[in-house]
């Protein structure tokens, strides 16, 4: 950036459709499929922001992995980092086009994260009951520029999720994130076609899905599909409250 230059403001249109990145979901049929083949793909479909989510891999295959997903796509939608702050810094250093990082009520605080990844970069947090709500809410403005709130339904692909929401369950937290915090809201766990719909209606400023596409066998089709549930919701999508 531009020395003196505003940054621009995190644009909540960014979470429409949220990719989250799963290695051994994205192998597909063959087995042979990489994350990067399936994010571009995704992108190429429509997906709006791509979150690389790795668990079991060495620091120095995640920041191989995030430093080739940054030059394929990161100049088209935001590309964040799930949990390792310091992977997206080392990304950062690089040169590589990373935005911001996600992180959950068990990683480091968000406070502690705004603060190594400075003012301009997307930082998201998982947030899912009245508590966690207000205790974003009392953080010091701009600390956080998007929750996700979750599970909406159980899911293999993260056993250890918060206890599911349903849609109904996702409507009542989703106003209440929004009236206490003002930030926007992306639904996570178990999402699929069919929810694209209910869950914008229920206040999703976007969906973030891992398994509806990774494990796709055609990952563009399925990002297509999603992408148009969502557009034809749009609609019903009440406004956002509030952004940074
Ligand atoms: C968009 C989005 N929402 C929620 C999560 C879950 O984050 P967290 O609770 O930290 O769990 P892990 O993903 O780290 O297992 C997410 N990753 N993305
Ligand atoms: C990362 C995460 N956080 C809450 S549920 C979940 C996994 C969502 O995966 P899927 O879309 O395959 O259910
Ligand atoms: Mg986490």
């Amino acid at each position: 950036m531009t020395p003196g230059a505003t940054p621009a403001p995190f644009d909540p249109t960014a979470l429409t459709l949220y990719l989250v990145t799963d290695t051994a979901l994205s192998a597909g049929p063959s087995g042979s499929r990489s994350v990067l083949d399936v994010v571009t793909a995704a992108v190429d479909g429509g997906v709006t922001c791509v979150q690389l989510r790795e668990k079991d891999a060495s620091a120095r295959d995640f920041l191989a992995l995030v430093t080739a997903v940054a030059a394929r796509v990161g100049e088209r939608v935001p590309v964040l980092v799930n949990d390792r702050v310091d992977v997206y810094l080392a990304a950062r250093d690089t040169g590589a086009v990373v935005a911001g990082v996600h992180v959950g009520q068990d990683d480091l605080p968000a406070t502690a994260v705004r603060a190594l990844i400075g003012p301009d970069a997307i930082l998201g947090l998982s947030a899912s009951t009245t508590d966690e709500f207000h205790a974003v809410a009392a953080l010091p403005s701009g600390t956080v520029d998007y929750l996700g709130v979750g599970a909406v339904h159980a899911t293999p692909t993260k056993p250890d999720a918060p206890e599911p929401l349903g849609v109904d369950g996702f409507a009542r937290a989703a106003a209440t994130a929004r009236s206490t915090s003002g930030l926007p809201v992306v639904a996570i766990g178990g999402v699929t076609v069919a929810d694209a719909a209910p869950l914008r209606a229920a206040g999703a400023a976007g969906i973030a899905v891992v398994s509806a596409i990774c494990a796709a066998e055609d990952p563009a089709a399925a990002a297509r599909t999603l992408r148009t549930a969502l557009e034809n919701s749009a609609d019903t999508t009440p406004s956002p409250e509030g952004s940074r």
